[in-house]
């Protein structure tokens, strides 16, 4: 079963060290992990340090990669594209990368059904640079999860989504991540998402892991008022689902 565990793990840009002193517990096969934090707290930061992007103090421990394949996946927060590529051409090309060029029935059958479920089909064959900010962000979506890596990083996938899709696109990792033995660490601001969707909570707040953990026991009327600076409750819909209602800016 694929791991993954953070030991004392930083990351530096040029002598600055941006994020510190994360560790968590061992991340396990299937898990959903938000990764939560104001704006400019290091969660892209942390995800580059993770992705072998950044360097760092501390250590990235991987254990039992499944197939040998391309063990991580980063989705970055810009999902611009320059390339002169189709939809389809694009996604195919992320599915081969590091890989034969020979295409076999299973490549395309699973571009189908990853296509299908984030609901692409239809623009299939439109130019990359003809896409709209939330088509762009599924297509990368796209590019990411049929690369089938161990470890997921997703920066920020929904921000450019309607509600629709961002419940599409979690529900789907989410179950990817179940079904393939994946671990998923999703970057997010929106906190409903995360009490709804992650199995596990990272908090980061100026460059420092503050809690990492059951999501209820991370995401607190205390952690609200402390870091984000807001007066909230966490409360249960009528359909049994936390909710963060938040009251105000906290005096
Ligand atoms: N290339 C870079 N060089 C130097 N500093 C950087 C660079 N990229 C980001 N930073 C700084 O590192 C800190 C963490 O930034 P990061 O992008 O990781 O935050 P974030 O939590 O992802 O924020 P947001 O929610 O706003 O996307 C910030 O102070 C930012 O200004």
């Amino acid at each position: 079963m694929v791991a993954l565990q953070l030991d004392g793990v930083g990351a530096l840009y040029g002598k600055r060290l941006a994020v510190s002193e994360v560790s968590t517990p061992s991340l396990t096969a299937g898990e959903v992990v938000a990764v939560i934090g104001p704006n400019a707290a290091g969660k892209s930061t942390l995800f580059k340090r993770i992705a072998g992007l950044l360097s760092g103090p501390g250590e990235v421990r991987l254990s039992q990669s499944r197939k040998g394949k391309g063990a991580i996946s980063y989705m970055p927060q810009d999902t611009s594209a320059n390339a002169v590529l189709t939809v389809y051409e694009s996604i195919l090309l992320a599915r081969k990368q590091g890989s034969a060029w020979s295409v076999a029935d299973d490549d395309l059958q699973l571009i189908d059904q990853v296509m299908e479920a984030l609901n692409i089909g239809p623009i299939a064959f439109r130019d990359l640079g003809a896409l709209s900010g939330g088509q762009r962000q599924l297509v990368s979506v796209a590019q990411t999860l049929v690369r089938e890596p161990d470890i997921m990083l997703m920066d920020e996938p929904t921000s450019a989504l309607d509600l629709h899709r961002q419940v599409e696109v979690l529900s789907f990792m989410q179950a990817q991540a179940r079904k393939k033995g994946m671990i998923v660490l999703i970057a997010i601001h929106d906190l409903n998402q995360a009490l709804r969707f992650a199995d596990k909570v990272l908090l980061i707040a100026a460059g420092k892991m503050r809690a990492c953990g059951d999501p209820l026991d991370v995401i607190n009327p205390g952690m609200l008022r402390q870091v984000y600076g807001v007066d909230a409750r966490i409360e249960k819909c009528s359909r049994q689902f936390n909710h963060v209602i938040v009251d105000g800016v906290a005096a």
